[in-house]
């Protein structure tokens, strides 16, 4: 497990791009912090410095002194909007950045090395993670840069100005800046880990009580899932009020320091005073200055208190995105295929080290713009065939698309040239026109309908006020599951591949229906190379020119 200075490293690593945008937000944080403290220092000495001059000369320059508490108010002012706006404008440029990283680090590994992450908890555990990570730049990085460069030039000033003072107030920022959150960090990293561990299993204990609202009722076991997620949010709370209380004491830590340094800057500067080392208006601009100069370090026990929930979340994410993917893509450009044929030369596949062969020395061979029907018992390792195509696996033996190894084609270029309309294909909650248009972002609506006439909608669509701007629900949820299968069919022929592959595409149609799509799709298809998979020998018979049959992974017939 790498260290937190390792982790920090990394996570400052990948702020760089955005560093003048955070360095501006720290440049103007520092002028605010600064600008306060002047403010007060001036304002004290200003109000000290009037009254004396009213009871002994009565003569003072007070446009200097008036105008620098004007332009301290106006910097501080304004640099605390601008240095809000400028904050938050790099922290969301940076999310959006570490969004996109790990998206582009996680897309190698779908779905082969994603197994053990459950869809729910990995969306949510990684949209909690990064949200996490914002505290990093915002709360953390940002107030422990703008603290120790502010605390660095008020007591260089302060030592100038008075070394006593100067001394102290620099001794009581290391407690109050350092000592503090630094405790409230080791109070808060044990309960701030479990907090982001929590939020991800609650999060998961909800979208499984919603997701699975009617089937827990089905059961009974809906006071069961309540209750579980009932006993998730007390120890969340739990947790984040054991992160609060740390949080609170540090607080009250840097507010005691604060008060110390006023009274220390008080009477060591009221001592030069009554040795006529000093000017007697010193004395409550220095207290005043030294009081405000804790503005720097008050966000610490804060910041540090996110310390253990930044690091468990960066330490999740980054373990993710390490993780190596077992199917790595082709170096260099895809070669070009002579054809569709596809050829399986003892192919064999195991989800896991241990599990039985999904395929188990798999032989066939399938000229171009053959239509061939895959039939056998479910488990046969038919839809598995689909899975390796697509390059979502990795396998033993060798798999030759147009006279070519699969494994030397892009990704994106298989996939242009592969297109499965498989059983468990993802619907997504927009419109019957976003759900074709991923396919083929550029088809005009004449083809769109023409693929769902293809897929037997024609007329289902036809019948739809909205047409294709009809919302079709979460996952195809309006969708009767015949229908949604036959958009995700329509969906895969738009983007008209030379190889396809149909996976149970009758499932859950009435004969007449059946039929008529096969006629349609023989139609369709003609020239390409076409793998049905079938239970139905009926529908095997009429749709293709040979038949395969499998048996726990291999090929019986
Ligand atoms: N993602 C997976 N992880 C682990 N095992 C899997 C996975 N997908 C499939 N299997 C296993 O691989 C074997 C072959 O599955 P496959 O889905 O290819 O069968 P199939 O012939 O398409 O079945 P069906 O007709 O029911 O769709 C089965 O034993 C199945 O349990």
């Amino acid at each position: 497990m790498s260290s937190d200075m390792a982790i920090l490293r990394r996570l400052f690593g990948l702020a760089r791009p955005y560093r003048g945008w955070m360095g501006l937000a720290g440049a103007v944080a520092c002028v605010t912090v600064l600008a306060s403290i002047g403010l007060m220092a001036v304002a004290g000495w200003f109000i000290a410095a009037m009254a004396i001059a009213g009871v002994s000369t009565g003569m003072m320059n007070y446009f200097l002194p008036s105008a620098a508490i004007r332009l301290f108010a106006i910097l501080r002012t304004g640099g605390r909007y601008l240095e809000r706006l400028l904050s938050h404008e790099a922290t969301f440029r940076l999310l959006a950045g570490v969004r996109l990283w790990l998206f582009r680090r996680l897309e190698p590994l779908a779905p082969a090395d994603l197994m053990d992450r459950r869809g729910a908890d990995l969306a949510s555990g990684l949209q909690a993670d990064v949200e996490t990570l914002q505290h990093a730049y915002l709360r953390l990085g940002a107030p422990v840069a703008v603290a120790v460069a502010c605390a660095i030039a008020v007591v260089a000033i302060l030592v100038a100005l008075h070394p006593p003072t100067g001394a102290a107030v620099g001794l009581l920022l290391v407690c109050g800046g350092a000592l503090a959150p630094a405790l409230a960090r080791r109070a808060a990293a044990g309960p701030g880990a479990q907090a982001v561990r929590l939020r991800t299993e609650l999060r998961v204990a909800v979208v499984d009580a919603l997701q699975g609202a009617t089937d827990l009722r089905a059961a009974g076991a809906q006071e069961r899932q309540r209750a579980h997620v009932s006993a998730l949010s007390m120890a969340l709370i739990d947790a984040q009020r054991r992160t609060a209380v740390s949080g609170v004491l540090a607080e009250a830590g840097v507010g005691l320091c604060a008060g110390l340094a006023l009274w220390s800057a008080a009477l060591l500067s009221a001592a030069s005073v009554a040795a006529s080392d000093l000017a007697p208006a010193m004395v409550p601009a220095l207290s005043l200055a030294a009081l405000a100069s804790f503005e720097a370090v008050a966000p610490l026990p804060a910041a540090m208190q996110r310390w253990g929930e930044v690091m468990a979340a960066a330490r999740r994410l980054f373990a993710l995105a390490d993780r190596v993917p077992t199917v790595v893509p082709a170096v260099g450009p895809s070669p070009v295929p002579r054809d569709g044929s596809l050829e399986f030369l003892s192919v064999g596949l195991r989800y896991s080290p241990d599990g039985a062969p999904a395929l188990d020395g798999l032989n066939l061979v399938i000229p171009s713009g053959r239509r061939v029907a895959l039939l056998g018992p479910s488990g046969a390792g038919k839809s598995s065939i689909a899975k390796l195509l697509l390059r979502f696996w990795d396998y033993e033996g060798e798999i030759r698309l147009g006279g070519h190894d699969l494994r030397l084609y892009q990704p994106e270029d298989l996939r242009r040239m592969v297109g499965v309309a498989a059983q468990d294909a993802q619907l997504f909650n927009a419109t019957l026109r976003d759900n074709l248009l991923m396919a083929a972002p550029e088809a005009d609506d004449a083809a769109l309908l023409q693929c769902l006439a293809l897929a037997q909608l024609g007329d289902v669509v036809a019948h739809l006020p909205e047409g294709l701007d009809t919302w079709i629900g979460e996952s195809g949820a309006r969708l009767s599951a015949g229908q949604a299968r036959r958009l995700v069919l329509a969906r895969t022929l738009l983007r008209a591949p030379a190889v396809l592959v149909l996976d149970e595409p009758t499932e859950n149609l009435d004969p007449t229906t059946a039929r008529r799509l096969l006629a349609a799709l023989k139609v369709a298809t003609a020239g390409r190379t076409v793998i049905l998979i079938t239970h139905d020998p009926v529908a095997a018979e009429t749709f293709a020119q040979d038949t395969v049959r499998l048996e726990a992974g291999r090929r019986v017939g």
